[in-house]
């Protein structure tokens, strides 16, 4: 028997009925498991509330903070593609389709009487589950959301900062004059940085090219420009690649204010979110810097804001002193966070006085913006009118599921060619020892998928282009494991080498030897490959990994329309990846499925601050 179908036999004698949701495909092992474990500690022996709480570790996984009890049914497949081992019925009878569900008004009353399930109001860390309304927590993300609700509201409602008006009001028609290109519109820039002054939290929330880091550059000039000493200024981003990304754009931006502003605010540097709270070894959650032990700063800053979870969120917020003023900046169309939570988007989905939206686009002017809109607002129609419209910028080609690169499909011949070149010039650049070059040419063009696993996914498409262009270059691959030219995805956080899981590299030439390098704001960081211990080779890699990075072009193999993982934030991010070109391969039908499905993540934070 195999180690699966042994821990298999073991479920199957406890809970038939969490046994049907594992054959289905619904829960995986591991929840089985985790709500089983939480049963024995009470003895609860109804089996609807351990279907509830299998749910709801399923749900995290998932990236939902809580389970609604009263649409779970609906979301069953939302979102996941892992297919638990041993799961996934061949039986069309044992399938999902023929899963009974509980009824919902019982499984809510089961839930409540059950002695695993703390009330909304009950004290803290009594229980390990706790519903609130409809909403089903394990207590840990409960405590996480209040922690990030009450905080929120103190910042936002506690007494404000102390600004100089005359000062401020002179300085906001110094750093944001008029602008005709606005056409009468309001100046959010300009609104967004009084809030930043005026208030202990601003959230600045804008799609690519609306100014989000202009204003950031320019919010930091009027702050120091305030009487007084300097603040202490802090910018973060949740990886190595975005921070590098942040202090770049922020000093270019710096660097087109006035002389006297450019002076004042001195070496602009970025860390990561984990670097800067002070990462503990051993530790996946606490920091050096806490309630108790803040932050020195004056002002933080935080970028890519969507990529941040729940969890860091709640420690973030602990850590910045509670007279400091928080600036949260980031596009909260975007995919959420890897990790539970949708933060951004719940504190801007609320009527809240401190988020700002930035709408004017300051940088594109082609159909690839017109694209990302289309598909922000949910407007199908126009998305596919212009995919299909010969615009030379975006363009959407259909994808055979069996077909490879050099197949001769018009699509696929695209990809190939862009694979090859950004493949050749990253070589060619390694080979000369410039570092910067190979990854500006690793980073030329990026093949995105939306699946890791299966015909349309990263693992396959990255086998595929490896063997393609081991076949078409000469030579390519051939130099050992660390080849010249190698793109690289670092796939966990390592503190000591400040590399993120999901920052990218290229390997390259150097006097001292091979090097791995990795892109940061003053020049790459370079490492010998042995002391990289989590790295692959990212020829494609997901949606997900891609947020906090830009590329010149990028191409998407879109699922079927019958994907869970289809979803409008899904397309909008990788669209918005682009500067100058899109190639999306799939169908029509995949497109309009993705641009009328919103993603669907549970949490009651949007609902506890509304
Ligand atoms: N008020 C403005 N007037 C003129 N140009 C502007 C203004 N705001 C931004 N820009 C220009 O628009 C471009 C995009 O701005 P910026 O990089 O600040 O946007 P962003 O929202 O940070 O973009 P991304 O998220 O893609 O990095 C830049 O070239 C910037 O100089």
């Amino acid at each position: 028997m195999s180690a699966a179908s042994l821990e298999l036999s073991a479920v199957r004698v406890r809970s038939a009925l969490l046994e049907r949701f594992h054959t289905a495909g619904v829960l995986g092992l591991a929840d089985v498991h985790t709500a089983e474990a939480l049963g024995r500690m009470v003895r609860e022996r109804d089996e609807r509330v351990l279907l509830a709480a299998a749910l709801t570790v399923r749900a995290l996984r998932n990236g939902s903070v809580c389970l609604d009890l009263t649409t779970a049914s609906d979301v069953a497949l939302a979102e996941d593609e892992a297919v638990p081992a041993g799961g996934v019925a061949t039986d069309p009878a044992l399938g999902l389709e023929a899963l009974e569900w509980p009824e919902p008004a019982g499984w809510l009353e089961a839930c409540r009487e059950s002695p695993l399930v703390a009330g909304a109001d009950a004290p803290p860390a009594e229980r390990p589950l706790r519903l609130a309304g409809t909403l089903l927590y394990l207590e840990r993300y409960w405590q996480q959301e209040e922690s990030v609700r009450t905080q929120l509201e103190a910042r936002t409602q506690g007494s404000p900062p102390g600004v100089d008006d005359a000062a401020l009001f002179r300085d906001l028609d110094r750093l944001f004059p008029p602008s005709a290109a606005l056409h009468g519109e309001p100046d959010h820039q300009r609104e967004a940085a009084e809030s930043s002054a005026r208030r202990r939290v601003t959230v600045l929330a804008g799609g690519p090219g609306t100014g989000k880091t202009t204003t950031v550059a320019r919010l930091l000039a009027l702050l120091n420009a305030q009487p007084g000493p300097a603040p202490r200024v802090a910018l973060a981003a949740p990886t190595g690649k975005a921070a590098a990304r942040l202090a770049e754009a922020v000093r270019e931006a710096a660097a087109r204010l006035p002389e006297q502003d450019r002076a004042r605010l001195g070496a602009l540097d970025a860390s990561t979110v984990h670097r800067l709270l002070g990462w503990r070894p051993g530790s996946k959650s606490r920091f050096r810097h806490d309630a108790a032990n803040p932050l020195p700063h004056d002002v933080v800053v935080v970028d890519e804001m969507s990529m941040v979870s729940l969890t860091l969120m709640a420690r973030l917020l602990e850590a910045v002193r509670p007279d400091a003023r928080l600036v949260l900046v980031g596009d909260p169309d975007q995919l959420s966070s890897v990790e539970a939570g949708a933060v951004l988007a719940d504190i801007t989905g609320t009527a809240n006085a401190s988020v700002v939206r930035l709408t004017h686009n300051w940088r594109f002017e082609g159909t690839i913006a017109q694209l990302a809109d289309a598909v922000r607002t949910g407007d199908a129609d126009r998305a596919v009118a212009l995919l299909t419209s010969g615009a030379t910028d975006v363009t959407l080609a259909p994808l055979d599921a069996g077909a490879g690169l050099g197949a001769g499909a018009p699509g696929l011949d695209e990809l190939a060619q862009r694979l090859s070149a950004s493949a050749d010039d990253a070589r060619r650049a390694a080979a000369a020892g410039d570092a910067a070059a190979a990854l500006r040419a690793v980073e030329a063009h990026r093949l995105l998928c939306a699946h890791r696993r299966g015909p349309y996914g990263v693992n396959r498409w990255n086998l595929e282009v490896e063997q393609w262009l081991a076949r078409t270059l000469p030579g390519y691959a051939a130099d050992g494991e660390f080849y010249l030219g190698r793109p690289l995805l670092v796939t966990a956080n390592d503190k000591d080498l400040d590399l993120w899981n999901g920052d990218t590299g290229v390997v390259t030439r150097t006097d001292a030897g091979l090097r791995a390098a990795f892109a940061r704001a003053e020049r790459p960081l370079l490492y010998p490959p042995a002391r990289l211990d989590a790295v692959s080779t990212v020829h494609a890699m997901t949606v997900h990994k891609a947020q906090g990075s830009q590329f010149a072009a990028v191409t998407l193999v879109l699922p079927p329309p019958e994907s869970p993982l289809l979803t409008r934030e899904l397309l909008y991010t990788a669209v918005s990846r682009a500067t100058t070109r899109v190639l999306l391969l799939g169908s029509e039908d995949a497109v309009r499925q993705a641009v009328s499905r919103p993603a669907n993540r549970a949490s009651g934070l949007r609902q506890r601050m509304g």
